[in-house]
C-alpha cells in the first residue's frame, strides 16, 4: 500500500493512469491536504507531455462520495470555509484546461465533490452498475455544491434538471445520466478503464449543448423564460420547507449566476454561498445527522454474516403489506404473506405491485426486474411452507391474546430459530413473548406507516431477547433500508410516547377554542412536516386512543388523552381512512369540517398566537424525551434525536430534540414548562431537565 492518493501511471500509448485511493478509507473523499499532491501529478502529466489522463477510482465501489464532511465540520470560521470552495475552484479549473485530454471513469458512488471532480474533466464514463450513483447531494447536508458543481451541471443537463437535480440532492444512475448529459458514455464495469483509455486516445471531445426538448430551449434560452423558471424554483422550495432552510436559495442563486454573469463573479458567487451555508445552524445540525447515522451503522453488528433470506409476514393489512414489500425489494429476501382470508393476501401482493408499477413507468424498472420481485412474495392463507422462515413479523389487531397464539402458531410451524418479531405499536413485548417456549427468539419491530417510506424503525428487545436476535433483527432492518433503533419495552417505547403528549396538548388546545387549521398551521410553520391533528387523522383518531389508555396506565395521568376523543369515535370520524375526522376529505383536498366545533361542545376563541401554540405542543414533546432518556428507553441523546427525526417528522433543521434542548438551554426549558404547570400539571419539568438545569450540563 502506498501513502498516495492520487497514484499516476503511464501507459505505453502515452495515455496517464491516476488511480485515486485514500490510503486506509473504504470510501474515498477529498481533502484540502491532498490538492499539492493533485497538483504535482497534473504537472507531472503535463511534463511528460502525455496524449490523455485518465482518472480511476482504486475502491471497489465508489468513485469519490464527495468532500470530506470532517473536514468542513472543522472549518472554524467562514474564511475557512470560503478557502475550501475556492481550492476546490482553482485545482479543478486546472484540471479543465490541461492540454491533454481528462477522462473520468466513474464506478460506484461519485457524489457532491467527486461529481464536481468528474465535471472537470472533459469526458465522463461510467459503469452500468446499479451501484454507479452520481449526484450533488449537498442540499441534504444544508450546503450547496461549493466545487463548481452549481456552474458545471446547468451547461451540462440544462437549468431546469441542474435546479431539480440540486434542489433534492437526487442521485442518478448510469442510464438517466446518459440520457440527460451528464455523461457522455456507459458501458460495463469489465471495459470501464478500457472505454475510457480509448476515448483519452481520441482526444478532446468538443463540448454539446444540454439536450433539452423545445419548450426548455425556449424557456432556458431567453431571460423571461428563465425569469420564470427561478421564481417557480423558489416558491417551490418555500412551499416544501417553510423557509427553513437557507441552501435551496443559494443554490438557486448560484445557478442563475452561472448563467447571467461572467464566470469569475458567478464562482464568486458560488464560493460565497458555500461559505455562508457551511456555519449556518441549519448545516451543523444537517452534518451532526450524517455523522450519527453513519456512526450508527457500525452498532449491533452481526458475527452470522448470512444475510435473512425467508420472511413471513402475518397480516395483510396496510402495515404487512408495507413490510413484505420492504423484505422483498430492499432487502432481497423471499417473503410469504399469511392472511386469515385470500382476500388480506391479494390487497397485500397488489401493495407490492402498484408501488413497483408506478417505478416501472417512471423506467427506475425494467418489466423483468418488476417480474422478479414480485416472484419473491407468495401469500397463503395456512402455515404451509414456513418450515424455513427466519424470521416471522406480525402485523396483526393490537390484540395479546391474538399475538400470543401467533407466538405458540409461529413456534409450531416453523423451526428453532426462527425470530418471532412483533410490530406492535403499544403492547409490552414481554407480554408477547409470556407463553413463548422460546422467548429469546421474540422481539418487538415497529414500523411506521407508509411503511415503505418511513425511514425509522424501533427495535424493542425484552428482557429475555437474546443478544444475537437483537443484532440480526437490526441488520436485517438495515437491509430493508430502515435507520433502526433499539428501545426499552416500555409503554409506547420512544416515538408514540413522546408524540402521545405532542398531541393531546394539540386537542387541548382545540378545546379551548383555538381553531383546528391554526394548530395545524403552528406547527408546520415551527417545522414539522404536518400539524398534529392532521397527523392524528391519519393514524386514525381510533388507533391513537388505543394507544392512550395503555400509556396512562403504565405512566400516568400526563398521558390521559381529552375525553372529546370518544365523541368522534362515536360519530365514526376516524380520520381520513372514514373520510372525515377534524378535516373532511375530498379526492384531491382537505378541509376543516366546521361541524366538529359543535360536537365537541367547543366555540371557537382563539387567544394564542402560533409561536405559542406551538411552544407548548412541542415542549410537552421534549419534557416526554428528556425522560425517556433518563430511563433508559433510548440509549442515547442521539438516539432520541434520530428517532424523532426519522419517525415524527422533527424538524431536522434544529437537529432534533436533544440538540434543540441545548439550544433553548435546559434552565429556560424548565422554566417555560414549570410557568405551563402552573394551570396543568402534565407540564410538570422532567426531573432530569430540572437537574441539568442547576448543573447547567447539556446532552452534547
Ligand atoms: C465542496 C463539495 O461540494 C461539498 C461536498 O462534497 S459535501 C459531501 C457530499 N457528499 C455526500 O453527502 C455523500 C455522503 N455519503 C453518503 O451519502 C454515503 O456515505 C454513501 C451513499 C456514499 C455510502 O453509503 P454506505 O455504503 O451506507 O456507507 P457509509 O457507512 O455511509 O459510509 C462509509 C464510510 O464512508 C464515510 N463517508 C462517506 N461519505 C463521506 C464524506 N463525504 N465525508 C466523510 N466521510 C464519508 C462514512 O462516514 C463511513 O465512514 P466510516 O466507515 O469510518 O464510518
Amino acid at each position: 500500500m502506498t501513502d498516495s492518493v492520487f497514484n499516476f501511471e503511464l501507459k505505453d500509448n502515452d495515455i496517464a493512469v491516476v488511480t485515486i485511493d485514500v490510503p486506509g478509507e473504504k470510501m474515498n473523499t477529498l481533502r484540502a491536504s491532498f490538492v499539492d499532491e493533485l497538483n504535482e501529478v497534473l504537472q507531472k502529466a503535463t511534463s511528460e507531455r502525455v496524449k490523455g489522463l485518465v482518472f480511476i477510482s482504486g475502491k471497489a465501489d465508489n468513485f469519490i462520495a464527495g468532500a470530506d464532511i470532517k473536514m468542513l465540520d472543522s472549518a472554524q470560521t467562514r474564511d475557512d470555509a470560503l478557502y475550501l470552495s475556492k481550492t476546490c475552484h482553482d485545482v479543478f479549473a486546472q484540471m479543465a484546461a490541461m492540454p491533454f485530454t481528462t477522462v473520468a471513469a466513474l464506478h460506484g458512488a461519485t457524489l457532491g465533490g467527486g461529481l464536481e471532480f468528474a465535471l472537470a474533466c472533459d469526458y465522463r464514463v461510467c459503469s452500468d452498475a446499479d451501484i454507479t450513483k452520481l449526484g450533488l447531494p449537498e442540499v441534504q447536508l444544508g450546503l450547496l455544491p461549493g466545487g463548481g458543481g452549481t456552474q458545471r451541471l446547468p451547461k451540462l443537463v440544462g437549468i431546469q434538471k441542474a435546479l431539480e437535480w440540486t434542489l433534492t440532492g437526487k442521485q442518478v444512475r448510469a442510464k438517466q445520466a446518459l440520457k440527460a448529459g451528464l455523461v457522455n458514455q456507459c458501458v460495463p464495469q469489465s471495459i470501464l478503464l478500457t472505454a475510457a483509455l480509448k476515448q483519452a486516445l481520441k482526444g478532446k471531445v468538443k463540448s454539446v449543448k444540454p439536450k433539452l426538448d423545445r419548450v426548455s430551449q425556449l424557456l432556458e434560452g431567453n431571460p423571461f423564460g428563465r425569469n420564470i423558471i427561478f421564481k417557480k424554483a423558489a416558491d417551490n422550495v418555500t412551499k416544501k420547507t417553510g423557509g427553513h432552510y437557507p441552501a435551496p436559495y443559494a443554490i438557486i442563486k448560484a445557478i442563475r449566476a452561472s448563467v447571467e454573469m461572467d464566470s469569475q463573479r458567478a464562482y464568486q458567487v458560488e464560493a460565497d454561498g458555500f461559505a455562508d451555508l457551511c456555519m449556518s445552524s441549519q448545516s451543523k445540525a444537517l452534518r451532526g445527522i450524517f455523522f450519527a447515522t453513519t456512526e450508527m451503522k457500525k452498532e449491533w453488528q452481526v458475527e452470522d454474516k448470512s444475510s435473512i433470506s425467508h420472511v413471513a409476514v402475518l397480516g395483510g393489512g396496510l402495515m404487512g403489506a408495507g413490510i413484505a414489500h420492504v423484505s422483498a425489494c430492499k432487502a432481497s429476501a423471499r417473503v410469504r404473506i399469511k392472511d386469515v382470508a385470500s382476500e388480506g393476501v391479494s390487497k397485500a401482493l397488489n401493495y407490492s405491485y402498484k408501488i413497483l408499477s408506478k417505478k416501472q413507468k417512471r423506467r427506475i424498472l425494467s418489466s423483468a426486474e418488476l417480474q422478479l420481485q414480485m416472484n419473491r412474495i407468495t401469500g397463503v392463507t395456512d402455515y404451509s411452507g414456513f418450515k424455513h422462515t427466519q424470521i416471522a413479523i406480525e402485523a396483526v389487531f393490537e390484540d395479546l391474546s391474538l399475538k400470543q397464539s401467533m407466538v405458540a402458531d409461529i413456534e409450531a410451524n416453523t423451526n428453532e430459530q426462527t425470530i418471532f418479531a412483533s410490530n406492535t405499536s403499544s403492547l409490552p413485548i414481554h407480554q408477547i413473548a409470556e407463553k413463548a417456549a422460546r422467548p429469546e427468539n421474540v422481539i418487538g419491530l415497529h414500523y411506521f406507516s407508509p411503511v415503505e417510506k418511513m425511514p425509522l424503525v424501533e427495535v424493542i428487545p425484552h428482557a429475555g431477547t437474546s443478544e444475537q436476535v437483537i443484532a440480526k433483527v437490526v441488520s436485517f432492518a438495515r437491509k430493508q433500508g430502515k435507520t433502526p433503533i433499539v428501545v426499552k419495552d416500555k409503554a409506547g417505547f420512544y416515538v408514540n410516547r413522546i408524540l402521545a403528549p405532542y398531541v393531546n396538548e394539540a386537542a387541548n388546545l382545540l378545546l379551548a377554542g383555538e381553531p383546528i387549521e391554526k394548530i395545524d398551521q403552528a406547527l408546520v410553520e415551527f417545522g414539522f412536516p404536518v400539524g398534529p391533528l392532521t397527523l392524528l387523522d391519519e393514524v386514525g383518531i381510533d388507533i391513537g386512543s388505543k394507544i392512550a389508555p395503555i400509556l396512562e396506565n403504565e405512566l400516568g395521568e400526563r398521558f390521559k388523552a381529552p375525553d372529546a376523543f370518544n365523541k368522534l369515535i362515536a360519530a365514526k370520524r376516524l380520520g381520513r381512512k372514514t373520510g372525515k375526522g377534524f378535516y373532511l376529505y375530498g379526492a384531491k383536498d382537505k378541509k376543516v369540517d366546521e361541524s366538529i366545533y359543535d360536537l365537541l361542545g367547543i366555540s371557537v376563541s382563539p387567544k394564542l398566537n402560533k409561536e405559542e401554540i406551538a411552544e407548548r405542543c412541542v415542549s410537552q414533546m421534549l419534557n416526554e424525551a428528556a425522560r425517556c432518556l433518563d430511563e433508559g428507553i433510548i440509549a442515547s441523546a442521539r438516539d432520541g434525536d434520530i428517532g424523532a427525526i426519522f419517525g415524527i417528522g422533527f424538524p431536522p433543521f434544529l437537529g432534533g430534540p436533544f440538540s434543540y434542548m441545548d439550544k433553548l438551554g435546559a434552565a429556560q426549558l424548565a422554566s417555560r414548562l414549570a410557568t405551563f404547570a402552573e394551570k396543568n400539571t402534565a407540564f410538570t419539568p422532567a426531573e432530569a431537565l430540572v437537574t441539568m438545569a442547576e448543573n447547567k450540563t447539556v446532552y452534547y
